[in-house]
């Protein structure tokens, strides 16, 4: 009995200084100008030197949600393993001559998301709101967390186009009892009025299959794909676009802590190659990395996200040079 008081005793003195220093901190954070938003919370920092939203010319943002989940859970970790996963590599990117220690980014940290996924679309959709409010002119950056939570971002900055990597088509009417299951994404964002266009895909139903044809959308199968073909298809949307990757579309040793992952994908170099020419040939508005998940740090999946995060943002740096 005695060892368990002195225990209890032990937690609640750490509690009290824990939050005493939480206090401090954000107080301190307060005076010196850092902008959190209403609904977020920050439980990991990226290996980059960042500054405040408003002053940012990249924002980082998590939607760390998979209540829709069908397959593997934990896209719930994606955007805390992906700012972890950034500790392995360097802010130098070779291939642009870029240094992201010098680029102007800001993470606003995570969207503390309720469990509903109509309610969680209405917090990020606020959210995204609040962060252009902030700063307008930056280029969000999402990261997530399940693919449903893509039509938030797209809800508000209303792109024209919705140009998308992704391993499946996501043009089921409703799955799992749900119209906002992550497998009806592009429907919903179709729905909009807004063009679509799939790359590397390599599941679908027969229904969804038709329904593309029957609404002009293209998609190009993972066996397919060429850079060709991506510029050939992007060319002919209207600006502004939305991209979003799916980070099953590489195959599925790249990322096999993803939700639902699948053989036979894209490899690195064929995404980072097809971003580099949309990042300098067509208006983009915002950009999403999706469906990174797992439980370990430095898994794999999280590991594929972190870089092609960072060459993201070297390869819109470099352009800016
Ligand atoms: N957009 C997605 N990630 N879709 C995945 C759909 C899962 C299909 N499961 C099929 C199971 C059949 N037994
Ligand atoms: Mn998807
Ligand atoms: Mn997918």
């Amino acid at each position: 009995m005695k060892i368990q008081r002195k225990l209890l005793r032990q937690k609640v003195s750490f509690d009290f200084s824990f939050l005493l220093i939480k206090f401090l901190n954000s107080s301190l954070a307060r005076l010196f100008g850092d902008d959190m938003l209403l609904h977020t919370y920050k439980s990991f920092d990226m290996e980059l030197p960042l500054v405040n939203i408003k002053d940012a010319d990249y924002v980082i943002l998590g939607l760390p949600y998979d209540g829709t989940t069908s397959y593997k859970p934990g896209a719930r970790f994606g955007p805390v393993l992906i700012r972890q996963a950034t500790l392995n590599f360097e802010s130098y990117i070779l291939d642009y001559d870029v240094d992201l220690a010098e680029a102007k980014i800001a993470d606003a940290g995570d969207v503390a998301l309720p469990v509903s996924i109509e309610e969680a679309l209405k917090v990020a959709e606020e959210t995204v709101r609040e962060l252009r409010e902030i700063n307008p002119k930056a280029l969000p950056i999402f990261l997530g967390g399940e693919h449903s939570m893509t039509l938030a971002p797209v809800r508000v900055l209303k792109p024209k186009s919705y140009v998308v990597f992704d391993a499946h088509l996501d043009l089921r009417d409703s799955y799992g009892g749900s119209k906002f299951n992550h497998a009806c994404v592009a429907r919903r964002i179709n729905e909009l009025r807004v063009e679509v266009a799939i790359f590397g895909v390599r599941s679908g139903t027969k229904e969804e299959v038709d329904f593309a044809r029957k609404n002009g959308i293209e998609w190009i199968h993972a066996r397919d794909y060429s850079f060709e073909a991506f510029v050939d298809i992007v060319s002919t949307l209207p600006e502004p676009i939305y991209l979003s990757i799916d980070i099953d579309t590489f195959d599925a040793s790249l990322v096999p802590e993803t939700g639902t992952p699948e053989p036979g994908g894209l490899r690195f170099w064929d995404v980072v190659e097809a971003l580099e020419w949309l990042s300098e040939s067509r208006e983009v508005i915002g950009i999403d990395i999706m469906e990174v998940g797992g439980e370990k740090l430095g898994n794999v999946t999280a590991l594929t996200g972190a870089k092609l995060l960072f060459y993201l943002l070297g390869m819109f740096e470099g352009i800016k040079k």
